[in-house]
């Protein structure tokens, strides 16, 4: 919270509070007039009046000013965890899983923001029961340690329950994230499910159908203790009103005055009571929801921030030569599998070079280059540039050597931060070479669509490497879904010419109609790497 924030949530706090006890005060007003009948009525007219304005004032700016706090948490979260994600290295998002983030970003969000909505009524309806207290404690001190009795007993059982709701939400919860995962696969298998109906039915019959029936068992489970917990507060409230009216019969003297006016305040507290044990699970819910987004641990090994990226590429350096010395990289080991290991590996790529990377499925091609865009961080040995060996707080400064497409390229529908006059004539050169200027059109730094073919889409995302043009550019499968002539274009033209530019260009590809284009040819082994074609320079 900044300071500005912390004033306003203090005197959003304090206008709550006034409207709240000003509300209980009303009761006071009620209840002498109800005890003195026509005596010093326009008096306490006047008085009952101006409190009724200050209660809707107050109450107003509290809850307009909590309201306005809540949005802007809801703002800072929103913006704060996609920094955070955006900051966690590759692996542990990996280790996470995307639907749990989805789960995050959407879910929990939400169940975040509607814990914060609820602290403005925590605050009028909590300052209304304190006060109503504070005046039963004046009416006679004898009913309120009743009233305390019955509180302390409702609230410790009530909260029992709670905690018991809130272990099945919990679970619950946890089986959004799988549930997440069904929604992912029918996005993404949409096609393969509604191409064989003996698998769409295996899916929606019992993957789907289980892990929605789990969550509706649980949730079930969690209303049913909630209107428990519920109701059991609402009964212990009458049977302690009953207890207070029939005080006398068990020889308690109480005076018929007292008796009233207790008896009014006890079924004012009612309605803050209620509120406030309304509002508690969707606090619950919040915390519930905080403590995921602590578990996923996003952030905990963040890199150097990734925010605007504006120091960054202040950094990019002029050709150098990179190396990996004594490299090794293991993934998390997975149930029934060893983690997939590469290294050590050394490699030094000289300035300029135009190396091909090639290997069979599942040699470590695509984790190599990771490591080498600095993406996965190796386990042990280091990456250097120039000579000098990066460190963690400066891989994301290094990362912004590079132009790289995955195999998996993601196409943005925006140029984003490319986009000025001085490239759009870069953009529309760029969309006739790549033979895209007859689908779609950039303007303002906007793609008119991305509803592209995937070798198309490919193109689209060769142009953004393009257009940020650095030092090293690596593609990663890029051509395999070129047609005959423009993956020749891509190798006899496209390649020689970044070569030619001063580019360092690292290509994995299993092309070998176009191996003898490279300077260098490597081969991945069982995550070993073995040079099939030495560097001309070393061989000669
Ligand atoms: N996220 C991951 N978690 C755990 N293991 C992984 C992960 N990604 C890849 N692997 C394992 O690491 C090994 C190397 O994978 P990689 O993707 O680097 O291979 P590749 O040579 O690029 O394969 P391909 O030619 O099929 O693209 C594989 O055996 C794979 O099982």
């Amino acid at each position: 919270m900044t300071s500005g924030s912390k004033a306003q949530f203090a005197l959003s706090a304090l206008a709550g509070v006034v409207a709240g006890a000003s509300q209980a005060y009303l009761l006071v007003f009620i209840n002498r007039s109800l005890e003195d009948g026509q005596r010093n009525a326009s008096a306490l007219a006047v008085s009952f009046f101006g409190l009724c304005l200050l209660v809707f004032f107050s109450g107003v700016l509290s809850v307009t000013l909590l309201s306005r706090i809540a949005q802007d948490n809801h703002y800072n979260l929103r913006l704060r965890l996609s920094r955070c994600i955006l900051s966690t290295p590759l692996k542990d998002l990996y280790s996470c899983g995307p639907q749990r983030l989805m789960a995050v970003l959407t879910d929990d969000i939400g169940s975040i923001v509607q814990a914060q909505d609820a602290i403005p009524l925590l605050f009028v309806e909590g300052a209304k029961l304190v006060a109503a207290l504070v005046y039963l404690g004046f009416i006679s001190y004898k009913l309120l340690i009743l009233v305390f009795g019955f509180l302390v007993f409702g609230l410790t059982s009530w909260h029992l329950l709670q905690r018991w709701a809130r272990r099945w939400l919990k679970l619950a919860r946890e089986a959004d994230d799988a549930l997440f995962g069904h929604y992912r696969a029918i996005t993404e298998g949409f096609k393969e499910l509604k191409m064989d109906a003996r698998r769409r039915r295996a899916f929606l019959d019992r993957e789907l159908r289980e892990t929605a029936n789990m969550i509706r068992t649980r949730r079930n489970k969690a209303s049913l203790i909630y209107a428990l917990a519920g109701r059991w507060s609402q009964s212990l409230y009458f049977l302690l009103i009953g207890a207070i009216l029939f005080l006398p019969l068990l020889g308690e003297q109480v005076e018929r005055e007292s008796l009233t006016g207790f008896t009014l305040t006890v079924l004012f507290i009612g309605a803050p009571l209620a509120a406030i044990v309304n509002v508690t699970p969707a606090l619950g819910k919040g915390v519930a929801a905080l403590k995921n987004i602590e578990k996923l641990g996003l952030g905990a090994s963040a890199e150097a921030d990734v925010g605007t990226g504006a120091e960054a590429i202040d950094l990019v350096s002029t050709p150098s030569t990179l190396e990996l010395v004594n490299v090794s990289y293991r993934y998390p080991e997975a149930e029934g599998s060893r983690g997939q290991h590469l290294g050590p590996l050394n490699l030094r790529i000289a300035p300029g070079e135009l190396v091909f990377v090639t290997g069979g499925n599942g040699s470590g091609k695509t984790t190599l280059a990771l490591i080498i865009l600095g993406l996965f961080s190796p386990d042990s040995g280091e990456l250097r540039l120039g000579g000098q060996p990066i460190t963690q707080q400066q891989r994301d400064a290094y990362r912004q050597n590079f132009s790289a497409v995955f195999a998996d390229a993601y196409v943005f529908d925006s140029l984003l931060g490319y986009s000025n006059d001085e490239l759009q004539a870069r953009v529309e050169e760029l969309l006739v070479l790549l033979q895209l200027d007859d689908k779609l059109r950039i303007e303002n730094g906007r793609c008119s669509t991305v509803d592209l073919s995937r070798g198309q889409r490919k193109r689209l995302a060769l142009l953004s490497a393009y257009l940020a043009d650095r030092p090293f550019y690596l593609f990663d499968e890029w051509a395999a879904e070129q047609d005959p002539v423009f993956r020749d274009f891509f190798y006899s033209r496209m390649l020689p010419e970044l070569k030619a530019r001063g580019k360092t260009v690292i290509v994995i590809t299993h092309d070998d109609r176009y191996f003898h284009m490279s300077d260098r040819l490597l081969r991945l082994t069982m995550g070993q790497i073995e040079e099939l074609r030495p560097a001309l320079a070393a061989s000669a």
